[in-house]
């Protein structure tokens, strides 16, 4: 039977540092992507708002207009940025996230691009779950007030390798995505996500290894390097688990580019081994994967 991961991949999260200059955030953005690259990473990620720092007064300040594709520079200097950085890599970049302004709808996103090798744009997942929570006394957050929801599923098919899906932070909380990426092949579910001290130390571990362990495969999920002096202090300690839910790597709260080496064999022994996958019971409950699914926005 065919792999779902053809061949052998580095995955690289790049846990970057950002501050309030775009400029600087984009060129060291660059410099660690290259040298993600040149360790020999086949997929680079960054974090969610890679560009700018994270946080709802943000979102209209920072936002760029990426549509209709392509933009130009000064519409987007972020999209050209990154499709330069991924073609200079030789790379398959996961381009974390950035706010966007979409001026024909008037509407504001949190929005992730994804560039070949060839700087060539694959896909753009606008996160669809929208981050409003309020925890008293510890956090309040509430994307809605500036920014909309997305509304598909981003599943990009990388030739060579395989499907990888790309959702963003919040988006991990919500299974019902990364079981219909994986029950539609992918091999590896990729979060560029910033939680934050409260909710990091929470979840931020336990969502990772959930996602691996219900759909047997990859997870990786690349946040910013904590910054003490910022408005929002992410947790860090990107990580990328395996098929069987173990934590194959994981960062502390600085700025560092983390790897794996994955495995062609890995999500075919986890599903043999234990086999949850050809267990399914269709006939008590519905395959979420096979109803009404949205890949395009
Ligand atoms: N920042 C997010 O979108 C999500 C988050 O911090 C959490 O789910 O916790």
């Amino acid at each position: 039977m065919a792999k779902l991961l053809k061949k052998p991949l580095k995955l690289a999260l790049v846990q970057l540092a950002s501050g309030a200059d775009k400029t600087a955030n984009l060129a060291n953005a660059r410099s660690k992507v290259l040298e993600a690259a040149s360790k020999g990473a086949n997929v680079v990620v960054l974090p969610e708002c890679f560009n700018s720092p994270y946080g709802v007064k943000y979102f209209a300040k920072y936002s760029e207009t990426l549509l209709p594709s392509p933009p130009s520079k000064e519409q987007s200097p972020s999209f050209h940025a990154l499709s330069d950085m991924a073609k200079e890599a030789k790379a398959y970049l996961v381009g974390g996230s950035i706010p966007e302004y979409w001026a024909e709808a008037k509407k504001y996103y949190n929005t992730n691009l994804t560039f070949g090798p060839d700087g060539k744009l694959l896909a753009m997942h606008r996160k669809v779950h929208l981050f409003d929570i309020d925890i008293p006394g510890k956090i309040t957050f509430r994307e809605s007030e500036v920014l909309s929801p997305g509304n598909k599923v981003t599943i990009v098919d990388l030739p060579e390798y395989g499907k990888i899906a790309v959702a963003i932070c919040y988006d991990v909380r919500f299974p019902e995505l990364a079981m219909i990426a994986a029950r539609k092949g992918a091999f590896l579910l990729l979060y560029p996500g910033a939680f934050n001290l409260t909710t990091g130390k929470l979840h931020w571990e336990l969502q990772a290894r959930a996602r691996a362990m219900d759909n047997q495969v990859y997870v990786g999920l690349c946040s910013p390097a904590r910054d003490m002096k910022a408005d929002y202090n992410a947790w860090g300690h990107s990580m990328i688990v395996d098929p069987n839910a173990e934590i194959l790597a994981q960062l502390e709260e600085k700025e560092d580019i983390l790897y794996a080496d994955l495995d062609t064999e890995k999500i075919e022994e986890t599903r043999k081994s234990i086999p949850i996958y050809s267990q399914r019971r269709f006939d008590v409950y519905p395959d979420i994967s096979d109803g009404k699914v949205r890949y395009e926005e």
